[in-house]
């Protein structure tokens, strides 16, 4: 995004846990700060440097440990990136729980360090869920291991789950032992065009209700996202025709046990739709292909890349309620009407999730004061969250307040002091 700017000398690229525990033992006793680096895809900041930090990047820390095919166990390095992770899991019949247009660049140990959401939490969970256990280098140099692959360990503190979300602000996450789901049999897709956006929340429970445990993924993508996704994409899922008075767009997808089976149910599911007295949808295409299958993917997916050619992006990622999405986007637009290109709202509607995106030509303190409070304002009337699945970072640590109260932030304080009493690593993220 090219927001942010350190001015680090260094990146030291460890290739074992025993490494990395040396050179943060040798940092710790001089006090040198620490940015820990994944794949670098994150979006608010929190794994480049701010100032001379050291950077230890986990690149070459990128083989897989071990995988159960019964369990379905898969225990990897911090540095294996997610796709490699799908492609090996594959043969055997496996998925990740987690999936992300980042895929092809991004580390599971970074994902797991900010608490990646993504296309499948709908279905999966969150990682809280999936990750069954961690090694971490302490800030001290101490290795952390609790690497276990137990789905059941009662034993008091749940120690793994304060490194998962903590954006490397506790230590250095090494190894990941994650549970990986058996790979449905069929996926299917289908993009639905919608006269208004009124009609996503009944559209979302028609489509729960009808396709019930085969429902995979509910993602929503305005108008302008849409656009934008087709501008800058591979070619359009939807006819002219079919695009013209449609309001926003929903991607649904299903995996289920039997292929015709839920082809069957999603074609069911669009006759109800189009042959209902007040229609909910004006069109939806169904995808014949695995060819289709992907551009429909890559639509949603492209949105992000569409945008960071625009031009410099604004982005918020809130949870609120799935009923103000609409207003949220709305009253955005038109706060800043004459100042902006775009406003554009698209996301995870069956988590709550909405990715709220203002594209300018450039960042200026106009457009960002025009935003901010007004945003978290706008969010916290919801009691919603300033951030639903990226994180905090170096972004959003002045709004941490929004979403979280006093009593809260001071015991994160009082857990990042105990942890990391000389606030060597990652300092200035996720706290201020
Ligand atoms: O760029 C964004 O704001 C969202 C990125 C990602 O979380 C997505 O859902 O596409
Ligand atoms: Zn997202």
């Amino acid at each position: 995004m090219g927001k942010y700017r350190g001015r680090a000398t260094t990146v030291l690229r460890p290739k074992t846990t025993q490494q990395v525990s040396d050179i943060v033992r040798w940092c710790a006793s001089r006090d040198i700060p620490i940015v820990p680096q994944g794949g670098n895809t994150g979006l608010v900041g929190g794994s480049v440097p701010l100032h001379d930090e050291l950077v230890v990047s986990l690149a070459n820390m990128n083989t897989v440990r071990s995988f159960d095919p019964v369990s379905g166990i898969l225990v990897a390095d911090a540095g294996c990136i997610l796709q490699s992770l799908t492609d090996y899991v594959a043969p055997h019949n496996h998925i990740m729980p987690i999936d992300l247009g980042a895929k092809g660049s991004c580390h599971i140990g970074g994902n797991v360090a900010t608490n990646a959401g993504g296309l499948r939490l709908l279905r999966y969970g969150s990682l809280h869920g999936s990750v069954l256990g961690l090694e971490v280098v302490l800030p001290d140099g101490t290795i952390l291991d609790q690497l276990t692959s137990l789905r059941k360990d009662n034993t008091g503190y749940d120690l793994k789950q304060l490194f998962i979300g903590a954006e490397g602000t506790l230590g250095i996450i090494t190894g990941v032992s994650i549970l990986t789901p058996p790979s449905p049999q069929a996926s299917n897709n289908v993009i639905l065009a919608l006269p208004h956006f009124d009609n996503v929340q009944p559209l979302y429970k028609t489509v729960k209700r009808q396709l019930s445990e085969i429902l995979s993924a509910f993602e929503f993508i305005d108008r302008t996202a849409y656009d934008l996704a087709v501008k800058h994409g591979q070619g359009r899922a939807l006819s002219d025709e079919d695009v013209a008075g449609a309001d926003c767009f929903v991607l649904v997808e299903t995996s289920g046990g039997r292929r015709e089976h839920d082809e069957e149910k999603l074609t069911d599911l669009l006759s109800s739709l189009l042959e209902a007295d007040t229609p909910l949808i004006n069109t939806g295409v169904l995808s014949q292909s695995p060819a289709q299958f992907s551009s429909l993917w890559a639509l949603r997916e492209g949105v992000t890349e569409a945008v960071s050619k625009e031009g410099k992006a604004y982005k918020y990622d809130i949870s609120i309620p799935l009923a103000s999405f609409k207003h949220v986007v709305d009253t955005t637009r038109e706060h800043l009407r004459h100042a902006v290109k775009h406003v554009l709202g698209y996301g995870h509607v069956g988590d709550g999730n909405l990715h709220l995106n203002i594209v300018a030509s450039a960042y200026t303190q106009e457009i960002q004061d025009a935003l901010e409070p007004f945003v978290y304002e706008l969010v916290a009337s919801y009691r919603g969250s300033i951030s639903a699945e990226h994180g905090i970072g170096a972004m959003k640590t002045h709004a941490l307040h929004y979403s979280k109260n006093d009593v809260s932030i001071e015991w994160m304080k009082k857990i990042k002091a105990l942890f990391d009493p000389r606030g060597i690593m990652n300092p200035g993220k996720v706290l201020e």
